[in-house]
Parts: structure tokens; C-alpha cells; sequence
């Protein structure tokens, strides 16, 4: 019998609904825990962060100058054409070099340039970096910079879908937002655009995602209720997302609100 293909993550369109992009957002926690824990297949690896270590990238780091590169490789390839992507160096980007895709412009222009890339990238290195790593250098320096950018770019789409989310819940109440929109009232909107019961599943499901895809698939089904060591913390995972992930989405939330009227 033929294997049921998974439906690809919803795009939000036209017919944009909050429940679509928190299906969005649940796919999408998928793609971090898997990068976070092929990330933490390396040690910390700290040359890779080391501007001094490699004189040759003018300044950078091994990791600034592979992300850079890569961006600009995937901009000539067209990433950058879907409005779910920001980049991290946005300055170094070359032209697309195909013809554009017609993806649906959902978001309102002025609003469109909300970029939290460097409060990601901070917190990424500074603080999350040092959670799913162990201490040590095995030379992987290329792999460890590339597990990086995976994880950064699956984190950025992720906290910047938060416009998304901003667009539908401003759709849906566009009176109760203009309100607090005009009077450039931050705490309602924060307030207005919660939920902390969904935040609540959304930190219980990540761990148990960290988990389960933690786990070591052999063929032996008695194996399934053995303890396994987890490839990356779940409550670190858990964590990331109380501390980070949210605060930042709904950072972007606020942001995209604040211009949504001019
Ligand atoms: C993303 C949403 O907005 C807020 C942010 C959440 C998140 O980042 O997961 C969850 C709930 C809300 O407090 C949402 O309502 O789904």
C-alpha cells in the first residue's frame, strides 16, 4: 500500500487564518529541534567564532563569513524573493539571478521590513550556543558553521512569522487593534495579542518533540520504552522557546502592529 504522504506546511495567502499559521508554526518547530540537535552533534567548536583565528575573512568570523556567503549564494537563487525569509546580512545579498515566484504579499508594506536578525544571532551565540554544546574541538569547522546557519535561519523564519501572525489577528479585530495602534499603546497590544495557553502547548509540545526525535530507531520494538539520552535537552528546547523564541515573535508582533496603519 502506498505510504500517505504529509500535506506540505501551509503558505499563508488570501485566505490567511490564525489556525493555518499556528500549523505553520507547529511544522516549523520540527525544522529547529532537528537543526538544534544536528548542531549539537559537533562541540562548541569556539575557532569557528574566533575573528582572529582565520586572518583571511577580513574581520569575520568563520561563522559571519560562511553565513554571509551562503546568504548570498541563496539570494542569486531567489530565498530572499519569499517574504517569509530575512536575512542576516542583508547588505552583502546579490541580485536574483531567476525569475521571480509569485508569492502571495500578504503583509502590509510599511510594515514589511520588521527585522529582529540581530537580537537572533545574539542570542543564538551568546546564549543558546552554549547550552546545546559540550566543551571541546574536533576540527568540524565548516560542518559546525553550516549546523549554525540552519539553526539562525530556521529560528528567523520562525520568530518572523510572527508578522503573520500580526497581519490575521489584526484582520480579525481591526477595530480593537487601531485603537491601541493609534495611540501607540505597547502593553495593549502585547496584552491583546497573548495567549498564554497557547504558549503554555507550545513549550510542552517542543520538549516532547526534543524528545521523541531524540529517540534511536532500531528495529527492535522492545527497545521503544527504553530511557534514551537526549540528542539535545528538551528542556532546553523548552527553555528556548519560554525565554526566546516567544518573546521574540511577539516582539515582531508589536513591531509589525505599530506600522500596520501607514
Ligand atoms: C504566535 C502567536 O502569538 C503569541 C505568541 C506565541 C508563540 O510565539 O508561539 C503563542 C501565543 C501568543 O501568545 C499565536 O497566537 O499563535
Amino acid at each position: 500500500m502506498a505510504e500517505k504522504k504529509t500535506a506540505p506546511s501551509p503558505s499563508p495567502s488570501q485566505d490567511l487564518t490564525l489556525g493555518k499559521v499556528r500549523d505553520a508554526l507547529i511544522r516549523q518547530e520540527d525544522s529547529i529541534v532537528f537543526a538544534l540537535i544536528e548542531r549539537a552533534k559537533f562541540p562548541l567548536n569556539a575557532p569557528v567564532y574566533d575573528p582572529s583565528f582565520f586572518p583571511q575573512f577580513g574581520g569575520r568570523s568563520l561563522a559571519e563569513a560562511y553565513a554571509s556567503e551562503a546568504e548570498a549564494l541563496q539570494a542569486k537563487v531567489g530565498r530572499y524573493q519569499n517574504p517569509e525569509e530575512v536575512p542576516f546580512f542583508p547588505d552583502d545579498l546579490s541580485v536574483p539571478s531567476i525569475i521571480p515566484y509569485n508569492f502571495p504579499q500578504v503583509f502590509h508594506p510599511a510594515s514589511a521590513s520588521v527585522n529582529v536578525n540581530d537580537a537572533i544571532w545574539s542570542m543564538y551565540f551568546n546564549e543558546l550556543l552554549p547550552l546545546i554544546t559540550v566543551k571541546g574541538d574536533d576540527g568540524n569547522y565548516a560542518s559546525t558553521a553550516a549546523a549554525d546557519l540552519m539553526c539562525l535561519q530556521a529560528l528567523s523564519r520562525r520568530i518572523h512569522y510572527g508578522k503573520f501572525v500580526a497581519e490575521v489577528k489584526f484582520r480579525d479585530a481591526p477595530q480593537d487593534y487601531t485603537k491601541a495602534i493609534q495611540a501607540k499603546d505597547t502593553d495593549t497590544l502585547m496584552k491583546m495579542l497573548t495567549f498564554a495557553t497557547v504558549e503554555e502547548m507550545v513549550k510542552r509540545r517542543v520538549k516532547k518533540k526534543a524528545m521523541v526525535f531524540s529517540r534511536n530507531v532500531t528495529l527492535e520494538d522492545k527497545n521503544c520504552d527504553v530511557e534514551v539520552e537526549c540528542k539535545v535537552d528538551p528542556s532546553v528546547v523548552s527553555r528556548l522557546y519560554e525565554q526566546w523564541v516567544m518573546p521574540l515573535t511577539k516582539d515582531v508582533e508589536v513591531q509589525y502592529l505599530l506600522r500596520r496603519l501607514d
